[in-house]
């Protein structure tokens, strides 16, 4: 028999699954014995606003989902401290897809090209569900190839860029990556609506973690000062034995704890930047490495002036190129910030990984010559100011967000989340529900928590686990 331990927890960063939602279960359960290490100098993690220009960028997480049969976390918080959103209407898309060397496609060609994109889906969504009804065998196939059972692969810049507008700009992955089975339905849209509206708030989307955090934490004006969080403490080394947990931090200080919840993205543990001792066992280091980070990029850009279309049904457009997911999703922020002549692209995985790579001067002028002047004319003034994010670059991330890989077994996913003695696992990607979200974050928090308070339980009452 050991001595009762005292149910201290070192949590390993300060983001939405773990500083947050982790630590206020178990301050709610009256354990209180615990701190947040923190390698940044901020809290929110992948909820970080930006600038450009005197006006506040959403760098991260940028939509709430809303009008499902349930309500999101993510959308509650927000109305509550009434972030300022407003509703994506994509509906005119059809009228706005542009050609690669310019000119719009005609409406009817577009129509007719999204209604075989919606067949796709819905055969998605059926095979998905045929293949979850068999609970014997744990079978799956990517978007692809289901896709390719369907016979209907797209092809052409038109069909490639409808179908990048479908899958990879929600999951960052191309179709031939993602698990099919895993992903469709989409939960996120089914559970909590289809109609995302755009946070463009100045306080940035970020201060849902501060509502959260008021809530347990003492605080200030979107200030933090409960002395259990710990900022610029950059997590190197985690050991461990059955009951102790010593983390030690790159400027050299030691913490120790009966308990440690890991609430790094996937991306960060595959990179080898924490060190575990001793090592994490192999079928824990497969599971982490099999899963894939996405990487989801928004470049913005001030222009002294507006040459894009602005008014009713023109916030999107699509740039189809022959070269699947170059520079293809547009919005300008018209509607949200009126005057602000900010238009920002999305890029996802390797052009995303590329433009990361290169100059943001490079990416500026590629963007102007081999886009922008080709749509609008020769005449368009160079943008004032480029922001290009860069989440895979950032040793703290290493990309944007989870994405379930078609092979991804569900025993692999288990082993993902599974506790490695007194260390437990969090994050969006814990969460098979709604991996990827800030509402799978949220989640996650909640039942990596409560696994661990089981845990305490059990030995209050005298049981090993
Ligand atoms: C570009 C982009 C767009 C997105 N769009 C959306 C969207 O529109 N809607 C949506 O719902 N979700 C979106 N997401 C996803 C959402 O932001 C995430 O799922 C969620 O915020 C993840 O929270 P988390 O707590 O799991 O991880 P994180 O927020 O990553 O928190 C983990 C924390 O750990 C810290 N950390 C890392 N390494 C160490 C270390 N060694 N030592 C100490 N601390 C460390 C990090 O600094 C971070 O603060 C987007 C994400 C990105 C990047």
């Amino acid at each position: 028999p050991t001595s009762p331990p005292s149910n201290s927890v070192i949590i390993v960063g300060a983001g939405m699954s773990g500083g947050f939602m982790a630590a206020k279960t178990l301050e709610e359960a009256g354990y209180k014995d615990f701190i947040i290490l923190e390698a940044s100098s901020r809290v929110g993690g992948r909820l970080h606003k930006g600038n450009i220009g005197g006006h506040t960028i959403e760098l991260g997480a940028n939509w709430v989902n809303s009008g499902g049969p349930k309500s999101s976390p993510s959308l509650q918080i927000a109305k509550k401290i009434k972030l300022k959103t407003f509703y994506s209407d994509y509906a005119n898309l059809t009228s706005n897809i542009y050609k690669q060397d310019g000119g719009l496609y005609q409406k009817h060609v577009v129509e007719s090209a999204v209604r075989i994109a919606k067949t796709r889906d819905a055969f998605c969504t059926n095979l998905s569900k045929i293949l979850s009804s068999e609970t014997t065998r744990d079978d799956d196939t990517s978007i692809l190839g289901s896709q390719r059972l369907l016979k209907e692969v797209p092809m052409t810049p038109l069909e490639m860029a409808i179908d990048y507008f479908f899958n990879d700009y929600e999951d960052a992955e191309p179709p031939r990556i993602t698990s099919l089975k895993t992903t469709y339905p989409r939960n996120q849209l089914v559970d909590f609506g289809e109609d995302s509206y755009f946070v463009a708030d100045p306080r940035g989307f970020e201060s849902v973690v501060h509502s959260v955090a008021k809530q347990f934490l003492s605080h200030g004006h979107q200030v933090i000062r409960d002395p259990r969080l710990k900022l610029n403490k950059v997590v190197r080394n985690i050991s461990y034995s059955k009951d102790k947990v010593t983390v030690k931090t790159e400027d050299g200080s030691v913490y120790q704890a009966n308990y440690a919840i890991v609430s790094v993205s996937i991306g960060v543990l595959q990179s080898d930047f924490i060190e575990f001792t001793p090592n994490l066992p192999l079928w824990k280091k497969l599971a982490i490495n099999n899963f894939n980070m996405a990487i989801y990029t928004k470049i913005f850009m001030k222009f002294p002036y507006k040459f894009w279309p602005t008014g009713p049904g023109t916030e999107f457009f699509i740039y189809a190129h022959e070269r699947r997911g170059y520079f293809p999703i547009w919005q300008h922020l018209e509607n949200e910030m009126p005057g602000s002549n900010i238009l920002f692209v999305t890029v996802t995985d390797e052009e995303s990984r590329r433009v990361e790579r290169q100059s943001d001067e490079k990416t500026k002028a590629e963007i102007m010559n081999n886009v922008l002047r080709k749509l609008f004319g020769n005449k368009i003034p160079e943008p004032q100011s480029i922001f290009v994010p860069r989440w895979w670059s950032n040793r703290f991330f290493n990309g944007s967000y989870s994405n379930w890989p078609n092979g991804f077994t569900q025993q692999s996913y288990k082993e993902l989340k599974e506790p490695i003695g007194p260390i437990y696992f969090t994050g969006e990607h814990t969460n098979s529900t709604y991996l990827g979200y800030i509402d799978g974050a949220y989640f996650a928090g909640i039942n990596t928590a409560n696994d661990l308070i089981k845990c305490f339980k059990q030995f209050s009452d005298g049981h090993h686990i």
